[in-house]
């Protein structure tokens, strides 16, 4: 079995709980609320713009071109086209897109920026693709089984999101696991393992950030802005 292979099953449970959470479930059956359409839309922004931060850190720790050329081709990827899904929510919430920019992270937001983050400072460039992986590979499966299992025609509120996330045939995740499988012959044990675990926590963080948004999550202590 492959390393990536041996990934997804260890992460089976989590993958299905994120699939029956109810805003993914949401999703299926039209039926989400516009303050979780705009939540979600507000902290993915900044999630989004972290992502492109880090692949600008793995960047920095790649030896060849190729690698290069992989990570440069993904943020170009959410600078022009992720922007899409977006505007699908909008779209739905009745809101403009520019005006859910620039809002300040959510608890669950701030704790899955800042792992990956930890993980692109102090890890190898085969551990920054583990902690990188969930996120492609959760939304292309939750696209893919939205697809067959709902089929939406056009009349459906989320039949672009669902298109865009479950028709991807240059998947990121395929390429992305085959260079994970390979960086891993070269890794220690050790190494192996901390990749396996930085996985796993994007995992549970990704299920996390559905229910930070379906829940609308905030701090728990309001705070007032002071002007100065
Ligand atoms: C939190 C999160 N995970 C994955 C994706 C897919 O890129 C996204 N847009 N947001």
């Amino acid at each position: 079995m492959s390393f990536s292979v041996e990934l997804r099953k260890e992460a089976d449970p989590i993958f299905n709980a994120i699939f029956e959470h109810p805003f993914v479930q949401g999703i299926a059956n039209g039926d989400l609320k516009k303050e979780q359409l705009i939540h979600y839309v507000k902290q993915d922004f900044e999630y989004l713009n972290a992502f492109i931060r880090i692949y600008g850190m793995a960047i920095s720790k790649c030896k060849d071109r190729k690698d290069m050329e992989m990570f440069n081709k993904q943020i170009s990827f959410i600078l022009n086209s992720e922007t899409h899904p977006h505007h699908n929510f909008c779209q739905v919430a009745d809101v403009k897109y520019e005006e859910l920019q620039g809002y300040p992270l959510s608890p669950t937001a701030h704790q899955y920026i800042r792992h990956m983050l930890t993980v692109a400072h102090e890890g190898t460039l085969g551990e920054i693709i583990a902690v990188l992986l969930p996120c492609p590979w959760t939304y292309w499966e939750i696209g893919k089984r939205l697809l067959t299992e709902v089929n939406p025609d056009r009349s459906h509120p989320f039949y672009e999101w669902i298109h865009f996330y479950g028709n991807r045939t240059d998947s990121i995740t395929t390429k992305f696991c085959a260079r994970l499988d390979e960086l891993v012959k070269e890794a220690t044990n050790i190494e192996k393992e901390k990749m396996k675990e930085h996985f796993l926590l994007s995992c549970q963080l990704e299920y996390m950030f559905w229910d930070m948004a379906y829940k609308l999550e905030d701090w728990p202590v309001k705070m007032e802005v002071i002007q100065s």
